[in-house]
């Protein structure tokens, strides 16, 4: 017997990561070839940005995805999220070239008030939230804080994008492929201070550290590369990334519901203290994901050196935490 369809929100659905996003979900890649959905995609009450809106759905029509199983426009989140399992929010400015993440939060902040509301009003108890939109981390913060009747680690930012880009970056290093890395982090913020670790790594089982025995190539090349990666993107293309973004996103909703057979993946998730993290800050961990729920990978060594880096995002977080401290009263 077919499954019954599961729903799915879209933010930003005419947007540039919407393009990429929308047709991979109807195609499966989201939630598992067997599995139907139905997209709720939401977009501003504008003409045009409603008549982009509109496209983008005759081209989903046009593809005739057997997975399909319903489409809807809107433009009120109490409409777009009434009882979805899946809310994918990008539907936020962009930066541009000479901006930082954190410099979209005085745009962005309210849109996360707003949205976090009516997901606490109409969405499943258990729908699963990643936020894409930036920055992502306290952009999922705000969407938490703003729906106190729906588990809070349903909450969840995108470090995958920040992951991937640094198993290529391993995996060119090495001039090995790409899916034999394992067991790589990336600690913190969506931002370039974020952590990129890969001290506990294994490629085809070895020691990516040993292997690589490069400390300033680590901080001098690695680090900087990943966490600067966006504006070399953004430099090159003029637009900040969105294959590679929908891609990601993607990834971290597919393994959240579909598991990753006891692989880490890093996600921005709410601390509960571990690490020395203070609670509710969104930060990025390594997880395991099984039957729907991720689980912290826990108890591993930090050093000084990675102690000094993880607390340099946190105290970034704990600034970007502080400067929305008045939506959320
Ligand atoms: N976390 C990550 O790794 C990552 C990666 C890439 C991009 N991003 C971020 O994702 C966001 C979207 O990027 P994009 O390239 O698709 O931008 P875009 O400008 O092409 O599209 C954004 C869309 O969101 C819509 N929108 C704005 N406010 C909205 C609201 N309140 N409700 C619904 N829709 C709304 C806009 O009308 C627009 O169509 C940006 O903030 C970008 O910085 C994050
Ligand atoms: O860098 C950006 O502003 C977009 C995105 O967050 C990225 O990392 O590519």
């Amino acid at each position: 017997m077919p499954k019954a369809p599961m729903r799915v929100a879209v933010t930003g659905a005419a947007g540039q990561i919407g393009y990429s996003l929308l047709f991979r979900i109807a195609n499966g890649d989201l939630l598992g070839k067997d599995q139907p959905v139905i997209l709720q995609l939401l977009e501003i009450p504008d003409e045009k940005a409603q008549k982009a809106l509109g496209g983008v759905m005759m081209e989903l029509e046009d593809c005739a995805f057997p997975l399909l199983a319903g489409m809807t426009a809107h433009s009120d989140p109490m409409t777009a999220f009434k009882d979805i399992d899946v809310a994918l929010l990008v539907g936020a400015r962009p930066r541009g070239p000479g901006m930082e993440r954190k410099d979209l939060l005085s745009a962005n902040a309210q849109i996360f008030t707003a949205q976090g509301k009516a997901l606490n009003a109409v969405a499943k108890r258990t729908v699963k939230v990643l936020v894409v939109g930036n920055p992502a981390n306290t952009n999922a913060y705000i969407a938490m804080k703003s729906a106190p009747d729906i588990p809070a680690k349903n909450f969840t930012a995108m470090l995958r994008l920040d992951h991937n880009r640094a198993l290529s970056q391993l995996a060119n290093k090495l001039n090995k492929p790409v899916a034999e890395i394992e067991k790589l982090i990336v600690w913190g913020n969506h931002s370039p201070t974020m952590y990129p670790d890969y001290r506990f790594a294994t490629i085809n089982g070895q020691s990516v550290k040993e292997l690589i025995n490069d400390a300033d190539w680590n901080k001098d090349t690695f680090i900087p590369t990943v966490g600067k990666r966006g504006a070399a993107i953004i430099d090159a293309r003029g637009l900040s990334s969105a294959a590679s973004a929908a891609n990601a996103a993607i990834d971290h909703m597919h393994d959240w519901v579909l598991g990753t057979n006891g692989k880490w993946v890093t996600m921005g998730i709410p601390s509960k203290g571990e690490y020395g993290i203070p609670a509710e800050v969104i930060y990025g961990f390594p997880v395991i994901c099984e039957n729907g729920e991720y689980k912290m990978v826990e108890g591993l060594e930090i050093d000084a050196f990675s102690r000094e880096r993880m607390d340099h995002t946190l105290n970034e977080l704990l600034e970007e935490q502080a400067g929305v401290k008045h939506l959320l009263s």
